[in-house]
């Protein structure tokens, strides 16, 4: 079983691979999305007819962004809701957003209504969380949580310390979190599976060492 890191060990190695070792931030956000993909649709309890996925603006929300992109190729019925400022987005986030807008993906304003959904895909941030959750993050975490639609978690349901496990001012109850490279600290405590659901780890070629350690 693989080692659980803490959130900046997360962003050191994400940086690291990046950066040191040379593999694109956009090659490891589709292999990160690839897998998410498999989770979701390998997984029995979630219920795929009518998919919501919400977008944040950094690369949390690039991976929910070919998340989307995957589903609706695979002829699944998907919607994106963009939340934050599109001004302060990603570079990877905005080119991931250029190749939605190419397939015509249909978005959704993330103040509407989420009953209609079976599944909500929570993208809206993962180790990036800085600081509490408020205002209109939270309104739209909590009107998730309240949904019928299950939620499946990229990487840290959003709103999550990644660290110890506990929400930070309101988090998402997702029934399953696809977490990429390796568990985070956090999820090793027991109070926080009530926000984590079932854990896939996603290998992306991201390691401590220069091996996978599976
Ligand atoms: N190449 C890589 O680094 C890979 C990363 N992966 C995914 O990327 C995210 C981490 O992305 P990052 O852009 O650093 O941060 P987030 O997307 O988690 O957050 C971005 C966004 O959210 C804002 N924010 C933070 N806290 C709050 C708050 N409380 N309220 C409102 N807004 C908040 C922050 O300012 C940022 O703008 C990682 O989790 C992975 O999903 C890939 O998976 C692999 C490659
Ligand atoms: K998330």
């Amino acid at each position: 079983m693989r080692p659980a890191i803490t959130v900046a060990e997360s962003r050191d190695l994400d940086k690291k691979t990046i950066e040191e070792i040379g593999i694109p931030s956009l090659v490891l956000m589709e292999r990160a999305a690839l897998g998410i993909y498999h989770d979701m649709i390998n997984n029995p309890d979630l219920d795929l007819t009518k998919t919501l996925v919400l977008v944040g603006s950094g690369n949390n929300g690039g991976d929910a962004l070919v998340v989307a992109r995957l589903l609706y190729t695979h002829d699944y019925d998907v919607s994106i809701a963009l939340v934050g400022d599109p001004d302060h987005a990603s570079e990877d986030h905005v080119a991931q957003l250029k190749v939605c807008r190419y397939y015509d993906i249909p978005e959704v304003d993330a103040n509407s209504d989420f009953s209609g959904y079976t599944t909500i895909v929570d993208g809206l941030f993962g180790s990036g969380l800085a600081r509490e959750v408020e205002g209109e993050y939270k309104d739209i975490i909590d009107k998730a949580n309240a949904a019928k639609a299950s939620i499946h978690a990229i990487d840290i349901p959003s709103g999550l310390n990644g660290d110890t496990g506990k929400p930070l001012g309101t988090a998402i109850k997702a029934a399953s979190t696809s977490t990429i490279a390796y568990e985070k600290v956090g999820m090793t405590e027991p109070e926080s599976w009530d926000y984590t659901g079932k854990i896939f780890v996603d290998d992306i070629g991201i390691y401590r060492g220069n091996k996978s350690e599976n």
